[in-house]
């Protein structure tokens, strides 16, 4: 599966939400890139002009990408694999109502998800691994990247 040949990666945030505050999205983006960068060589830097390794922006239905939402509910979010161009690129549906604590959807834990595809990861079929297929909430603040999304990516990076 494809990876980045590259560990100094940059990402660059396109648009938000209105359901919470910017800085309020900047610090989830930034706690869910720091759980992989905390179990591997990869570093992520936020660039705001330049292009960048991974585009992150909130669109609802047909964004340009051929892939469009579907409104509440269903997909929350997707992300395309390592690559040139739109590759790493992750876009959240901003029809959900996005959360930084539990009720609705919680924002960093999404982009968690949404970053280990980014990064080459598939989904995983564990129940209770980040890279499982379906969102479940659990509390940010003891979150602690599962056994199987870490031997996961420390496959690809390690
Ligand atoms: C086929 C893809 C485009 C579905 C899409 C996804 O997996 N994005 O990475 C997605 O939004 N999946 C939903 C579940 C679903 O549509 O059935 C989800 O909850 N994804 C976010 C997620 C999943 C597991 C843990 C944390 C977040
Ligand atoms: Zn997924």
């Amino acid at each position: 599966s494809p990876k980045w040949e590259k560990t100094d990666l940059t990402y660059k945030i396109l648009s938000y939400t209105s359901d919470l505050p910017i800085r309020k999205v900047n610090d989830a983006i930034k706690r869910a890139f720091r759980v992989w960068s905390d179990v591997t060589p990869l570093r992520f830097r936020r660039v705001y002009l330049r292009q960048a390794d991974i585009e992150i922006k909130f669109a609802r239905r047909e964004h340009g990408d051929g892939f469009p939402f579907d409104g509440k509910g269903g997909t929350l979010a997707h992300a395309f694999p390592p690559g040139e161009g739109r590759g790493g690129d992750a876009h959240f549906d901003n029809d959900e109502k996005w959360s930084d604590v539990d009720q609705d959807i919680n924002l960093f834990l999404v982009a968690a998800h949404e970053f280990g595809h980014s990064l080459g990861l598939d989904h995983s079929n564990v129940s209770g691994a980040l890279m499982y297929p379906t969102y479940s909430y659990q509390n940010p603040e003891t979150f602690k990247l599962p056994a199987d999304d870490r031997r996961g990516i420390q496959k690809l990076y390690g």
